[in-house]
C-alpha cells in the first residue's frame, strides 16, 4: 500500500466560510437486528466555493449523506448546518418531464419565484444558454442526447438559485466525451457562480479531475478515512499523466476499502 496522500485532517482552505457542516452524523435506517447503519460518525464540511469528490465502496453511504444534507432525510445522530443555504440536488438520471419541453422543465425549477410567465420563460432560456442548450428550449427531451439531457437537468439545478449542489453520479451513464465536455462545463459554472458542490462517483479520474478535494469513506458504515487535497492547476483533463498519478494513489486506497467489505 502507498503512504497516504494526506491523513484524515480537514484539508479545507482556511478562512474559507463554511457551506454544508456535517458534525458526528450517522444513518441508521430501520431499527433492532434488522437496522442498517448506513453513517457512522461522519464528520465534513465544505466552504462556499469548494468543489468535494466523494469517493467510497457500493453501499458505504454516499448517497445516503446527499439526501440527508439535502433534507430528504434525518441524520439518526448528529446535525447538518447550511446556514439557510439552498441545496439543488442532481441525479444519474436527469428525470425531465417528457410531456414537457426543455424550456418548461427549467421553467418548473423557477416557479417559486415571484415572476411571471414570460420573465420565467426568459430566465429558463438564459439557464439553459448558460450549459450551451440555447436554441434547444422547445425540443422535447427525448429529442435530445443523454448528454444534453444531463445538461437540462443541470439548467434546472442551477434555476433553483442553489449556493449548495449535490450531485449523485450526474455523468455515470454518459460516455467519455461527453463526459469531460461537461466537466468542463461544470467547472466553468461552478466557478461563476461559486458554489459548494458535493460530487459522488465511483470514477477516480473523475474525482481528481473536479475536486478540489477527494474523500474517501470507508466502506458500511461510511465514515470519512482520508482526504485528499487536489492542488493541481485547473482546468486538468482527466487523461493527463498527473490527474492519473493521483487517481493511481486514491485508487489503491479505495481497493484497500473495498477488499475490508469483501472479507
Ligand atoms: N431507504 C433505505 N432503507 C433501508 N436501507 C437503505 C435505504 N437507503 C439506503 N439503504 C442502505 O444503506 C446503505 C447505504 O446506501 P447508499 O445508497 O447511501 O450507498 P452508496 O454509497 O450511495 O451506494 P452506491 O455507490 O452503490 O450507489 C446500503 O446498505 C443500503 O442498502
Amino acid at each position: 500500500m502507498t503512504a497516504p496522500l494526506t491523513e484524515h485532517t480537514e484539508s479545507r482552505p482556511e478562512g474559507a466560510t463554511p457551506a454544508v457542516r456535517l458534525a458526528g452524523v450517522s444513518k441508521m435506517y430501520g431499527t433492532g437486528k434488522a437496522g442498517i447503519l448506513a453513517l457512522d460518525n461522519v464528520d465534513l464540511t465544505v466552504a462556499q466555493g469548494e468543489f468535494v469528490c466523494l469517493l467510497g465502496a457500493s453501499g458505504c453511504g454516499k448517497s445516503t449523506m446527499l439526501s440527508l444534507v439535502a433534507g430528504l432525510d434525518a441524520p439518526s445522530a448528529g446535525k447538518i448546518d447550511l446556514d439557510g443555504r439552498r441545496v439543488s440536488l442532481m441525479f444519474q438520471e436527469p428525470a425531465l418531464f417528457p410531456w414537457l419541453t426543455v424550456s418548461a422543465n427549467v421553467e418548473m425549477a423557477l416557479r417559486a419565484k415571484k415572476l411571471d410567465k414570460r420573465q420565467r420563460r426568459a430566465s429558463a432560456l438564459e439557464f439553459l444558454d448558460m450549459v450551451h442548450l440555447g436554441g434547444f428550449g422547445d425540443k422535447r427531451p427525448h429529442e435530445l442526447s443523454g448528454g444534453m439531457r444531463q445538461r437540462v437537468a443541470l439548467a434546472r439545478s442551477l434555476a433553483q438559485d442553489s449556493d449548495v449542489l449535490l450531485m449523485d453520479e450526474p455523468f455515470g451513464a454518459l460516455d467519455a466525451m461527453t463526459r469531460d465536455l461537461l466537466h468542463d462545463e461544470l467547472e466553468r459554472i461552478w466557478r461563476e457562480r461559486t458554489l459548494a458542490v458535493l460530487f459522488v462517483t465511483h470514477n477516480v479520474r473523475e474525482a481528481v479531475r473536479l475536486g478540489d478535494r477527494v474523500v474517501l469513506l470507508s466502506s458500511r458504515p461510511g465514515k470519512v478515512v482520508q482526504d485528499f487535497p487536489v492542488t493541481l492547476a485547473r482546468p486538468r483533463r482527466t487523461d493527463s499523466t498527473e490527474v492519473a498519478r493521483i487517481a493511481a494513489e486514491i485508487t489503491d486506497h479505495l481497493r484497500t476499502e473495498v477488499v475490508r467489505h469483501a472479507r
